[in-house]
Order: C-alpha cells, then sequence, then structure tokens
C-alpha cells in the first residue's frame, strides 16, 4: 500500500489540503527487561515503520473529527474526545496558546485498532507533525516530544518514524542508520488482544537485553535476519495463551516459501513476516486475503 506523501494533499482528497500519514509501529523485537515501581515494564525493541498507515487531515468542510475507513466503527465508545487525534490536537494548542476549535480534523482508520501496531499512538504523532505544520508554530522538536510523550509511550517513536531501538518504557530512542529495503506482511486475525492483560500474563519480567546492534546498522537482509535469530518478542508466548489464533497466523506465515521470518509485533495479535522484495509481500498479502477472507493483511517496505 502507498500512502501519500507528507503534505500532500493527493489525489481525491476533496476539500481535505494538508495531509500527514500515520505509519504503523512494528516491533521486530520486544524483549522484556524488567518492571518499575509504577508497574510499567522496561523494555528493550527495534522498532521499524513500513509505509502501512492510517492518514490523518485538515478538513476544510467538516467540523469536529471526521473518521472513515475500513476499522472507523472499532473506534465507537468514548466518543470524539477521547480519539487520540482530538486529545493530540488539544495539546498542542493548549501548549502553543491555539483554539482547538479553530481546526477541523478527519481520520482514515486503515489500522487494526488494539492490535499491537500503535495505531492510536502513530495517529497521536501524526496529528501534532500536521497541526505543527499547518499552524507554523515556533517550537522546538524537544517541546514536541514532551507533549507526545505525556499521550503516550509509543507516541514519541512514532513521532519520529525512524527505525529505532528504544528503551525504558519507550522514552529511550535510538535511531538505526541503515534498514534492508526488504518487504514486510502485517496479519491480524481479527481479534483484540489487552495490552495490560497480556503484560500481567507474564512469567518473567527479568530477561537480558536485545544483544548490540551495529553502528551503521543493517544495511544487509541476511544481516538483519541473522540478529533477529538471536532475539524474541517476550510478549508472544503470554498473547497467544490469551488468543490461539496469534499461533494459527505465525505457523500459517513461517509456512509460507517467501516469508523469511515471522514474529508478533507489540502484545499482539498482529503478526509481521519480512520478505526479501516488497513484491513477495505483496503477492503474499493477496494470497492470504483470498485464502482467509477475515483476516487483515498489509504489505509495504521495511522503511
Ligand atoms: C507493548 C508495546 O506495544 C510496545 O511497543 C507498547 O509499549 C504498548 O503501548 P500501549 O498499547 O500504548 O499501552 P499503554 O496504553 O501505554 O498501556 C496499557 C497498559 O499496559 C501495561 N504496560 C504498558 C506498557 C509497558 N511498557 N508496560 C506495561 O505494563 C500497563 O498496565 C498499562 O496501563
Ligand atoms: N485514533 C485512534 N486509533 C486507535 N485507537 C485509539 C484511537 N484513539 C483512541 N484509541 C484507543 O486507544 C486504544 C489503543 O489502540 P491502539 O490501536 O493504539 O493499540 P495497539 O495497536 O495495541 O497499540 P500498541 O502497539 O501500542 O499496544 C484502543 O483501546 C482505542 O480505543
Amino acid at each position: 500500500m502507498l500512502l501519500p506523501a507528507k503534505g500532500d494533499g493527493g489525489p481525491g482528497t476533496g476539500g481535505l489540503t494538508a495531509v500527514e500519514t500515520a505509519r504503523a509501529k512494528v516491533n521486530l523485537a520486544l524483549h522484556v527487561t524488567g518492571q518499575r515501581a509504577d508497574g510499567y515494564h522496561l523494555l528493550d525493541s527495534l522498532v521499524v515503520f513500513p509505509d502501512i498507515g492510517d492518514v490523518v487531515s485538515i478538513s476544510r468542510e467538516t467540523q469536529g473529527l471526521t473518521v472513515t475507513g475500513p476499522y472507523a466503527h472499532a473506534l465507537g465508545g468514548g466518543g470524539e474526545d477521547d480519539n487520540l487525534v482530538v486529545r493530540a490536537a488539544k495539546l498542542l494548542a493548549e501548549a502553543t496558546g491555539r483554539d482547538p476549535r479553530s481546526i477541523s480534523l478527519a481520520l482514515e482508520k486503515i489500522l487494526p485498532v488494539a492490535s499491537g501496531i500503535g495505531g492510536g499512538s502513530a495517529d497521536a504523532a501524526a496529528t501534532l507533525r500536521l497541526l505543527r505544520r499547518e499552524w507554523a508554530l515556533d517550537i522546538s522538536d524537544a517541546t514536541v516530544q514532551q507533549l507526545a510523550l505525556q499521550l503516550g509511550a509509543d507516541v514519541p517513536m512514532c513521532l519520529l518514524s525512524e527505525p529505532a531501538r528504544v528503551s525504558g518504557i519507550g522514552e529511550n530512542i535510538e535511531l538505526i542508520r541503515n534498514m534492508p529495503a526488504c518487504g514486510i506482511l502485517l496479519v491480524n486475525p481479527g481479534v483484540g488482544v489487552s495490552t495490560p492483560e497480556v503484560f500481567r500474563a507474564l512469567r518473567r519480567r527479568d530477561n537480558p537485553p536485545l544483544p548490540g546492534i551495529p553502528v551503521a546498522g543493517f544495511a544487509e537482509f541476511d544481516a538483519l535476519l541473522g540478529w533477529l535469530s538471536q532475539t524474541r518478542n517476550d510478549l508472544e508466548p503470554a498473547a497467544t495463551g490469551l488468543a490461539p489464533e496469534i499461533a494459527e497466523v505465525l505457523s500459517m506465515l513461517e509456512g509460507q516459501e517467501e516469508a523469511a521470518f515471522a514474529r508478533m509485533s507489540g502484545s499482539g495479535a498482529t503478526c509481521f513476516a519480512l520478505t526479501r522484495h516488497r513484491a513477495e509481500a505483496e503477492e503474499l498479502a493477496g494470497r492470504i486475503a483470498a485464502s482467509h477472507p477475515h483476516w487483515w493483511a498489509a504489505a509495504g517496505k521495511l522503511s
């Protein structure tokens, strides 16, 4: 799936004149290394942001927030003020003396909700980027990062949307210089998994950190695969215990010739497969859509 370029209204956007993409966050590796006094778990994770995501836009025609897209229905419940797009807009407006009612936003919800790929965090981050540009705000990157952290631990990394090693609960971010231009496929079996329940179900919380990452990053696909083979997603066994469909997705992905590597992202239930070339991920997504019409499958480039 191709996303519109940053700041480009793109074709078919009607009254939308400013667009920001909200890329999925994929945890290629996720180690749980400890627990803070407040109960939050310390993580060590390699994250990437493929070109698969939601779209946040400024709307000149509607009032408030308009949500469309295949997963718009999954956001029901709390109403507009609970949406992370609105919360991000209000926070930035308050911090910079703007009137949040002066702006109307549109969200195209393409990513499944509560699925381990940080869709809500990505939407919040995209809103901060969009409004900072729209309002031509004279504020520092550090200030925007501080606001992002108030919205959630994953929001600062989504603000950058660059491959990174993240630690703490997500506040320490080290960008990774190189990642191979390989393909990635995301597959979700259509079951929601509660992040707190997954953390509660963990058997161990003191696992070793990730192995070192080469200073130059990973230019070669095989080097990335070699590194990943020494890592885990420590949340995968707990999540699979709560949602056995995850094991079904993983064994299906592992059985595909094009899939060089498969694992769950975040707290699940979305899993990913890496392919040497993007075209292979797209082909695989087409096959899965045909064989498992109730699953969500999307293909893109790793970074
Ligand atoms: C696991 C990750 O997907 C890795 O990227 C994210 O850190 C989860 O981020 P998230 O879905 O935005 O989760 P939050 O809404 O911040 O947290 C939900 C709940 O999960 C638990 N939680 C979350 C993150 C963390 N590092 N330790 C935790 O123990 C806490 O009980 C928290 O109240
Ligand atoms: N714009 C939004 N998109 C998605 N979820 C939102 C949004 N606004 C509020 N939420 C709420 O945030 C919660 C988490 O949604 P999200 O899709 O970010 O989870 P996730 O993919 O599991 O994230 P993570 O990978 O960080 O665990 C949901 O319960 C949802 O109702």
